[in-house]
């Protein structure tokens, strides 16, 4: 479980985090995500002892970090920072880090079996790829068998077989139980992977919600097919209602949901022939939600062409 109170950052006149509070619970993969610089690699840094908060408190099974006495029993995490020593093995490597944990060679090669660097154990880390690099963070993660994971950005640098490989795993640790705590900026990625969703801008939580829900709440109209649609235009018209047509005879209604829309149309005689509620994307949603958000906007090259009427 990690709890986060109050939580505050400052460097300087700089507030990175401001005020953030939220629970992520065991049992589910909850996501963080925030346009760049929302500050959740500073919240995560905070929640292992990396930073100091100003103010407020961030936990790990209900102790700040430096109270637990076996931490990566605790929590195991993947920043995007790493030290490793290019010059040793990858299993050398674990074998240093679990050392300070009694952890024993048996757990490390088991771990390098999870994450199938088994065949490379030997090799020097600084030869690795990006991805077999991710793979080794993502075993030092996971060395002390902690009941709680957090990964910033585990599927940088992964192939789609890396990726699929970390989404099914980071889903087996969360049915087991733990609580898993991962950032990214792949939407997709995050639509397949988390349930729940922590969404922060300039450092402010935006929302605290199920994936579905969050899906659910972006506004999308429905498309009414109707062989007397301009009927139906005259009675849907009205505050909040917006029509319009999007070809092949059929509407998009704004403002109404698809009950509306077949209880008025019954109760005037107008069929249907298809009434269908638009899905909007992760993707869509989290744009939609962030979009006061971003703290760094792109500029964006416009030509001008005739529009074609
Ligand atoms: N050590 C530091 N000194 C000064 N400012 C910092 C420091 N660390 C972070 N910041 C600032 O705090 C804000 C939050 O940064 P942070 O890296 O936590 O955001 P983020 O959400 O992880 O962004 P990204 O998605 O780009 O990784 C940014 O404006 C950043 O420039």
């Amino acid at each position: 479980m990690i709890e986060v109170a109050n939580l505050t950052k400052r460097y300087g006149a700089k507030t990175a985090v401001d005020g953030l509070t939220f629970t992520v619970r065991p049992g589910t993969v909850t996501g963080f995500l925030g346009p760049n610089g929302a500050g959740k690699s500073t919240t995560m840094r905070m929640l292992v002892g990396l930073d100091t908060p100003t103010s407020g408190t961030a936990k790990v099974n209900g102790k700040v970090y430096a109270e637990h006495r076996a931490p990566l029993r605790e929590i195991g995490v993947l920043l995007e920072a790493r030290a490793v020593h290019p010059g040793r093995s990858a299993r050398d490597h674990l074998l240093a880090i679990g050392a300070t944990h009694g952890i024993t060679a048996q757990r490390v090669d088991e771990v390098l079996e999870l994450v199938g660097l088994t065949e490379v154990a030997r090799r020097r880390v600084g030869n690795f790829s990006l991805g077999m690099g991710q793979r080794l963070g993502i075993a030092v993660a996971l060395l002390g068998d902690p009941h709680t994971v957090m990964l910033d950005e585990p599927v940088n640098g992964l192939d789609p077989d890396g990726i699929k490989w970390i989404r099914t795993l980071l889903k087996g640790l969360a049915a087991e139980g733990r609580t898993v705590f991962i950032s990214s900026h792949l939407m997709s990625e995050m639509a397949l992977t988390a349930e729940h969703l922590i969404v922060v801008g300039r450092g402010r939580l935006i929302a605290d919600v199920s994936v579905a829900d969050l899906i659910a709440s972006a506004t999308r109209g429905v498309h009414v097919l109707s062989p007397r649609s301009t009927d139906l235009v005259r009675l849907l018209n009205g505050d909040g209602v917006k029509i319009s047509s999007v070809g092949g005879g059929v509407l998009d209604v704004v403002g109404l949901s698809t009950e509306d829309i077949a209880l008025r149309a019954l109760a005037a005689g107008i069929p249907i022939y298809e009434l269908t509620p638009q899905r909007a994307s992760l993707e869509e949603a989290y744009m939609e939600l962030t979009e006061e958000s971003v703290e760094y906007h792109g500029g964006t090259t416009t030509t001008s062409f005739g529009k074609a009427a």
